[in-house]
């Protein structure tokens, strides 16, 4: 199976001199092409970091990073950027869209800027998304005249514009109530099925236990997995059972 990420010995510290904390503290993490991981750990353990580590979102002060054969580790902005753009989605707690524009048009807004000249033809791409993730008919709305798990889905949407290699979710679901988290939930493991991977950070076991990888994160470090079937819409109970007893032997 090829590897899409490959991280190797990160570090990462923030802080100078005798300030400096390493808030990832060597971590080593492979995710392969097509799979559906997430991670877990108490607040603060760097799952975020991580997660902008292995994006190129922030850089890293010790290993490195390989995205999809590429060295990220030595790329410049400009090469980080395109890849980030192109081959990666992003999605977190709240989507952050402009106010003065309708839900189409902040879906296809990265898009536009970047070309300027497909506008038909990525508001074409943008409507078959909104179809397929439920929203067709909120094209027009402001964003305040839709709800939490709608906002969330055009969220998603705008991270398949460009058909991503991978999805991170940073708490995608953290702030919905159990219904739209749940499916939001089904959405990614749709996106998932057809190939794409998917990285979420979640404090919710439930969530955890709809992936087919839990990484257990304290102080930095990775310190334990689980590894599940892919979920097939059955057992929750008994996945999430299996995540809570992993969480209760690691102390988190
Ligand atoms: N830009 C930054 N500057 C300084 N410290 C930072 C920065 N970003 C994160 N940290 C610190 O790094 C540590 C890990 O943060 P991170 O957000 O990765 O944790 P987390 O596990 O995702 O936490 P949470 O579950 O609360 O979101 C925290 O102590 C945080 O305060």
């Amino acid at each position: 199976m090829k590897k899409i990420i490959i991280g190797e010995h990160i570090v990462k510290s923030f802080g100078e001199g005798d300030e400096q904390r390493n808030v990832l503290d060597g971590v080593s993490v492979e995710i392969n092409e097509g799979e559906f991981v997430s991670v877990m750990g108490p607040s603060g353990s760097g799952k975020s970091t991580l997660m902008f580590s292995l994006s190129g979102t922030d850089s890293v002060n010790g290993g490195k990073v390989i995205f999809d054969d590429k060295d990220l580790s030595a790329a410049v902005e400009n090469e980080l950027s395109d890849i980030r753009r192109n081959k990666m989605g992003f999605v977190y707690q709240q989507p952050i869209m402009l106010k003065n524009l309708n839900i189409l048009d902040n879906i296809i807004l990265p898009s536009v800027r970047d070309n300027r000249k497909n506008v038909a033809k990525i508001s074409k791409k943008a409507s078959a998304l909104m179809k397929k993730l439920g929203i067709a008919e909120l094209e027009k709305r402001d964003i305040t005249q839709v709800s939490g798990g709608q906002l969330q889905r055009a969220g998603i949407c705008r991270a398949l514009m460009n058909s991503p290699k991978i999805i991170f979710g940073d708490e995608p679901t953290g702030a919905l109530n159990s219904k739209s988290a749940q499916e939001v939930m089904d959405i990614f493991s749709e996106i998932n099925a057809e190939g794409t991977a998917v990285m979420l950070v979640t404090h919710d076991a439930k969530i955890a236990a709809r992936t087919e990888r839990v990484m257990f994160m304290l102080d930095g470090k990775i310190v334990s997995e689980l590894k599940l079937p892919k979920f097939d819409g059955t057992d929750i109970e008994g996945r999430m059972e299996a995540v809570t007893v992993k969480m209760r032997e690691i102390g988190i």
